[in-house]
């Protein structure tokens, strides 16, 4: 019997805390393995749950630095992990800071899927190895035209390449989930396309998609307020106007991109009153 199945004994998972613990021992196997772990490398997971794929990992890792909120969780983990090269991080995902690590490995807490994805994507590493609620990770992965091509795509393919690995059924957890889960590959690179203004960039494919059935010229109209710009009516008439024709969902990265650093020059033209 493998000593996570011990540790899971003793803990009533919290569905609450967002608690569904992988006790599937062949899909924790195919993920360490996935992972590609080697011995000179660090690994940081999130949401150590009882230890078990933490205990996996740290039989290929130099290192493994493991984030749990959970204090009950935490004081087993320190007893479980106590002189081992396992660090237990203990605190929120989302204000903890981050060691460097070179790669992440993790049954994420789905409730901060979103959130946790764009903390991770500042830091500079090699690959990670994420499981992620299915729908999340087919929006994750969406190419422009498909119907999950969302906010989300976008913004996670300026970062990194990503890939759907394998889908995981609720079976796999206690207790199970109601919904399917994905391992998905992130793999973080230099993006395809530079844009001048990162903020910018993301705040104009926010202000798209929040209105995604509108027509561009309009949604970017009435998102103005999220990118910060005043005047955007006169804007939108000096930008592309097949792009303003089109619907968030049929607009890609690289278009965005381009439309991100026109409009970053048009408004950098107005600040300091110039005039093209
Ligand atoms: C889906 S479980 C995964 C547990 C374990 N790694 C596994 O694979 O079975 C997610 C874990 O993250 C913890 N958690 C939830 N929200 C968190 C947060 N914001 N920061 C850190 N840990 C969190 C939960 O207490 C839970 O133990």
């Amino acid at each position: 019997m493998p000593a996570f199945t011990a540790l899971t004994a003793f803990i009533a998972p919290d569905k609450r805390k967002d608690q569904h613990f992988l006790i599937d021992l062949n899909i924790l196997k195919k993920i360490v393995a996935i992972a590609d772990i080697h011995k000179d490398e660090d690994v940081l997971e999130i949401g150590t749950g009882p230890g078990n794929l933490t205990e996996l990992l740290a039989q290929k890792a130099r290192h493994v630095y493991t984030i749990e909120m959970d204090p009950a969780l935490v004081a087993l983990l320190e007893e479980k992990f106590k002189g081992s090269n396992v660090t237990i991080i203990k605190g929120n995902a989302l204000k903890v800071e981050f060691p460097r690590f070179d790669k992440v490995v993790a049954n994420l807490p789905y409730s901060i899927s979103s959130d946790v994805t764009f903390k991770l994507l500042k830091n500079n590493f090699k690959l990670g190895i994420l499981m992620y609620q299915r729908e999340f990770a087919q929006r994750m992965i969406a190419r422009v035209g498909e119907p999950d091509y969302s906010r989300l795509s976008v913004d996670v393919q300026h970062f990194a390449d990503v890939e759907i690995l394998m889908k995981v059924p609720p079976q796999a957890f206690s207790p199970p989930p109601e919904v399917e889960s994905a391992v998905v590959r992130v793999t973080p690179r230099p993006a395809a396309y530079s844009v001048k203004d990162r903020a910018l960039f993301m705040a104009l494919v926010t202000a798209a998609f929040t209105q995604r059935r509108k027509r561009l010229r309009n949604a970017l109209v009435n998102g103005a307020h999220i990118m910060g710009i005043h005047g955007m009516k006169a804007l939108v008439s000096r930008l592309p106007p097949d792009l303003m024709d089109k619907r968030a969902e049929e607009v890609s990265p690289e278009e965005y991109a381009a439309l991100a650093d026109r409009l970053y020059e048009l408004t950098a033209h107005e600040r300091s009153g110039l005039s093209k």
